[in-house]
């Protein structure tokens, strides 16, 4: 049977709960938009295999759960990442000011991944951007 992929990465999603984490990935995935808000339980993945190059590349997204209650289950993916999205709602600026929470939580010495991706989710019905200071912090991590 020929090799469905010949790398592997595995990514993850973090932030806050309903900044809009799940619908990033199903719509990376699927293309598709789901308007209701499901909180994710702990953790779900998606997969996607893409070509660069001639070079199969196969994409595992961890979508994990924004809610405090998970984060002892969630955190215990970071490790295993090898680049992590970091969400906000760009409506939200208290998402944004959360960003530095999750990047502390990642930098703990043992949670590191071996990469850092950067990203965040919008509501197309709301663009707000994020403060000029809170951004000028979050371009030194
Ligand atoms: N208008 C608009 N709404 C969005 C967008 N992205 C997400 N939403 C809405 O935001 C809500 C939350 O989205 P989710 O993707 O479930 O949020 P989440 O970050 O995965 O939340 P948790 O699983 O609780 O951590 C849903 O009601 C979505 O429809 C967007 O780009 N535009």
């Amino acid at each position: 049977m020929a090799k469905q992929y010949d790398v592997l990465f595995r990514l993850l999603l973090i932030g806050d709960s309903g900044v809009g984490k799940t619908c990033l990935l199903c719509r990376f995935t699927d293309n598709e938009f789901h308007s209701s808000h499901i909180s994710t339980i702990g953790v779900d993945f998606k997969m996607k295999t893409i070509e660069v190059d001639g070079i199969k590349v196969r994409i595992q997204i961890w979508d994990t759960a924004g809610q405090e209650r998970y984060q002892t289950i969630t955190k215990q993916y970071y490790r295993r990442a090898q680049g992590i999205f970091l969400v906000y709602d760009i409506s939200s600026e208290r998402s944004y000011q959360h960003i530095m929470k999750w990047v502390s939580d990642v930098d703990e010495p043992q949670m590191k991944p071996s990469s850092w991706l950067r990203s965040m989710a919008w509501t197309s019905m709301k663009q707000v951007p994020a403060p000029t200071s809170t951004l000028k912090s979050l371009s030194r991590v």
